[in-house]
């Protein structure tokens, strides 16, 4: 029986500059867990994406205090046509769109807030994520600009790098701000001082070592929290559902409609949302051994593996 297999599955549509989404699948004695930092990403700060593929696969998760997760769609940098497409489609009533893929993307950033908007009606909810590339000047009128496309924006998603810039925009708009690159890559998330910072916390398992971890995370950041997927195929995701069934309360619908983004899984059974929502599931998903990686990356990957359990 194989106890580690290394996937590489295609992106549909190139999002945060990946085209290609790899890892290794780890089974254990409860299930498999999905091993997935991005390929640049250290071995140190890989060793908490590999706690919680071992979590999920030799311990297991936390019970669930709900049984399905409100999720929103995830709109990428596209033109306006396939965003309307891509929320319509979608069956969310909450849409997340990436903005700043590139400098001076205003223009067309507000081309596909406004395509949403019309996908989704008045009563949809639009995020927007900057993913940290503005500074504090840009992001305010950025954020204004956006507002008004989207008729209100429900929060705008890391719109600087660090935790004085949001501070200093999160004083000059009425848009609540989230923080998700300021918990995630932290060198302690423990002690991030969002407060005063951020409106709402981005939190995902996956980075953060593990469904327990990222409750703790959760609870000591005080804040309401949104949990989000790292583009895990449906073994990694199942643990991010995990975390969104356990945390103590949710009032935003979750960033996990995620599968969509690649052009196929590991699992006979993607989660795909429905009407909106995702089921939490008690253990992982089992895989079907698709999306062999070549041999160069699976010997890669291997090797990964094999130094970050050290
Ligand atoms: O939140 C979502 O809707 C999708 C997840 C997402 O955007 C994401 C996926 C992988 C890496 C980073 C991010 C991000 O939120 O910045
Ligand atoms: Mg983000």
């Amino acid at each position: 029986m194989t106890d580690t297999w290394v996937y590489s599955i295609p992106m549909r549509t190139r999002f945060r500059g990946i085209t290609v989404r790899e890892g290794v699948l780890v089974r254990g004695p409860v299930g498999w867990g999905d091993f997935c930092p991005f390929t640049e990403y250290s071995d140190a700060e890989s060793a908490a994406w590999l706690a919680t593929a071992v979590e999920q696969s030799s311990v297991g998760w936390p019970a669930p205090v709900r049984d399905r997760i409100p999720v929103n769609c995830t709109v990428p940098a596209v033109d306006p046509v396939r965003a309307h497409a891509i929320a319509a489609g979608s069956g969310c009533s909450t849409a997340k769109i990436k903005v700043a893929d590139h400098p001076s993307a205003l223009a067309e950033d507000v081309a596909r807030v406004e395509a949403v908007r019309d996908a989704l009606g008045p009563s949809g909810r639009i995020r927007v994520d900057a993913n940290a590339v503005w500074d504090v000047e840009t992001a305010v009128s950025s954020i204004r600009a956006l507002d008004k496309a989207a008729g209100g924006l429900e929060y705008v998603e890391q719109p600087c790098r660090s935790l004085d810039e949001l501070a200093a925009v999160r004083r000059q708009v009425d848009v609540p701000i989230a923080a998700d690159e300021s918990i995630r890559r932290a060198s302690d998330p423990m002690q991030v001082a969002v407060a005063g910072a951020a409106d709402i916390a981005v939190i995902k398992c996956t980075p953060l070592g593990g469904v327990r971890r990222a409750l703790e995370v959760a609870s000591a950041c005080g804040l309401p929290c949104v949990v989000s997927s790292a583009l895990e195929t449906s073994v990694g995701l199942a643990a991010q559902l995990a975390l969104a069934g356990a945390l103590p309360s949710l009032d935003y619908a979750c960033g996990l409609g995620t599968t969509s983004l690649l052009a196929g899984d590991v699992v006979a059974s993607p989660f795909v949302p429905v009407d909106g929502y995702l089921p939490v599931p008690r253990t992982p998903p089992a895989p079907v051994f698709a999306f062999a990686a070549p041999p160069d990356r699976a010997a890669w990957w291997n090797a990964r593996l094999t130094r970050v359990r050290g």
